[in-house]
């Protein structure tokens, strides 16, 4: 069984919480931080909360199969590089559970069908709605749109900030983590990479 199938069988396996065990335990944290969680401001926060997990960690309930399936056959025989540039995104540290802000670039080299765009921000969401560390959610995306894509190549890079690195602990503002996966065309071939590099390191354009 491959990684992106093994990881959903294994998440629907396991039992989770109820909504008023995860207000509790939100309550707990905050009587644990000093506070008093029955006073006026602070009544709500553990559903409110609750709530933001769902936000935050939407990403658990979505299959990034599925999302990859829109595929499209006419492509008048493209064959070239398909890149999203500089799409943003916001992730929890699993270490700390606090923000991990940035960008990713994500390409491949299609083989016969090219995928909609969209989803291909749509899977670096899944994964980001998570509780991640940034060399996994890398590979995750590569991994999946192997799986699904059977591509000729995928290139992935992430550059972000983890504000477990900038607000706390070692407290250095500023520092960038980038990492990146490489895969077939992308991997074996050195000029396919520069290509890569090189429309990552252009300008963005103005959003439109
Ligand atoms: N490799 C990797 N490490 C991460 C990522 N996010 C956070 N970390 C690191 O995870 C490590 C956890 O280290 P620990 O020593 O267990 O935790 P800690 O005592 O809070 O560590 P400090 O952050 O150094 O204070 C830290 O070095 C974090 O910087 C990530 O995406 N990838
Ligand atoms: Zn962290």
């Amino acid at each position: 069984m491959d990684a992106v199938v093994e990881d959903l069988v294994k998440r629907q396996l396991r039992p989770r919480p109820s909504r008023e065990d995860a207000e509790a335990a939100v309550r707990t944290l905050i009587e644990w931080a000093g506070d008093d969680p029955d006073r006026e401001g602070l009544v709500g926060t553990p559903a409110r909360v609750a709530r933001a997990y769902e936000e935050f960690f939407a990403g658990y309930a979505e299959d990034p199969v599925e999302i990859l399936r829109t595929t499209f056959e006419e492509t008048a025989g493209y064959d070239e590089i398909v890149m999203l540039r500089d799409i943003r995104l916001e992730s929890h540290c699993e270490h700390h559970i606090v923000p991990i802000i940035g960008r990713a670039h994500i390409a491949y080299y299609p083989s016969q069908r090219v995928v909609g765009i969209s989803k291909l921000a749509r899977l670096a969401e899944i994964y980001a709605k998570r509780l991640q560390i940034q060399e996994v959610l890398t590979a995750q995306i590569a991994d999946a749109m192997e799986t699904v894509l059977k591509p000729k190549g995928v290139a992935i890079l992430i550059e972000a900030s983890h504000q477990c690195m900038t607000t706390r602990g070692i407290k250095k503002p500023g520092v960038v983590t980038i990492t990146s996966r490489m895969t077939g065309c992308f991997r074996r071939e050195p000029e396919t990479r520069a290509e890569f590099y090189r429309l990552v390191a252009g300008r963005p354009l103005d959003p439109v």
